[in-house]
């Protein structure tokens, strides 16, 4: 029997493709979602990546997305929900709009594709099964300048907690909460000074960090319903 593969959401760019090549050169077959079409999702395919479209801004599209998954495959070895939108607070009209469409990438769509998934990860031979939940190290805090996404990172972060328990013990259910990773292409300088200053560790360590921590999270049978801080000692400073 072939090895289910695992889907990781949101894993055309940033630290999901960094994440998705990685598991194909550890043997694992990898599936992502994308919104937007890339030259580099090429790349991906011609490592035998499959991309599957979605759009999680709405829960039409989620169903959309789950159907096209289902098409896919009939077993999956582990789901990454990576996909996330970082948009800072806008104030009038659009606080409604933003409030929803976080909730709808952050929270809706991973609480009806781990429903959904649930029969998927059961099918998958292997004798581990796994949710990864990407969520942030601003849940302990939150965030003057990112409130709607630390609020619906939270409830991704509670999420964790009740799918654990739900799903114990054929699936293994946990999170990671990264603080700063990788810098936007749009950060200058000053930017980056400041954000690597709220670490004690003080750097910007690259996606490997979090590649390192999913691979512990994969490989160990006996760890569920955490969440696996990978911050640089943030909460030291
Ligand atoms: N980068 C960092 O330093 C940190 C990252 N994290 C978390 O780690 C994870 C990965 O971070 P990073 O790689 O920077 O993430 P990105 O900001 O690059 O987002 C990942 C992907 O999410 C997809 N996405 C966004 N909104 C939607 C939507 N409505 N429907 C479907 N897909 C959507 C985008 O797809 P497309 O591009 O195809 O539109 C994008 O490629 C995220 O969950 C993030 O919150 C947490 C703390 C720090
Ligand atoms: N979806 C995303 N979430 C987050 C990003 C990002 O680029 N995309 N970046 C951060 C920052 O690195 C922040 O941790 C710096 O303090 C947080 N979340």
């Amino acid at each position: 029997m072939s090895a289910s593969p695992i889907l990781i959401t949101g894993g055309a760019q940033r630290l999901g493709r960094h994440c998705a090549e990685r598991l194909v050169e550890d043997g694992h077959p990898v599936i992502i979602s994308y919104r937007r079409e890339r030259p580099e999702l090429e790349a991906m395919r011609r490592r035998g990546i499959v991309a599957l479209y979605a759009d999680f801004s709405s829960e039409a599209g989620i169903l959309d997305f789950i159907a096209r998954l289902k098409d896919e495959t009939q077993s999956l070895r582990a789901i990454v929900h990576n996909a996330s939108d970082w948009t800072p607070d806008r104030q009038g009209d659009e606080a409604g709009a933003d409030f929803e469409r976080l909730f709808r990438v952050h929270m809706q769509a991973p609480y009806l594709i781990n429903l959904h998934g649930r029969e998927l990860l059961e099918a998958c031979g292997e004798p581990q099964r796994d949710i990864v939940h990407m969520t942030d190290y601003v849940v302990q805090k939150g965030s003057k300048q990112h409130a709607a996404y630390a609020a619906t990172k939270a409830g991704l972060a509670n999420l964790t907690l009740s799918f654990a328990a739900m799903y114990a013990p054929a699936i293994q259910v946990n999170a990671i909460a990264p603080a700063l990773i990788m810098l936007g292409a749009d950060d200058d300088q000053a930017y980056a000074e400041q954000a690597r200053a709220k670490s004690v560790m003080g750097m910007v360590p690259g996606p490997g960090v979090v590649y390192q921590s999913l691979r512990y999270l994969l490989d160990n049978r006996y760890v569920t319903g955490i969440t696996l801080p990978v911050d640089g000692g943030r909460h030291l400073r």
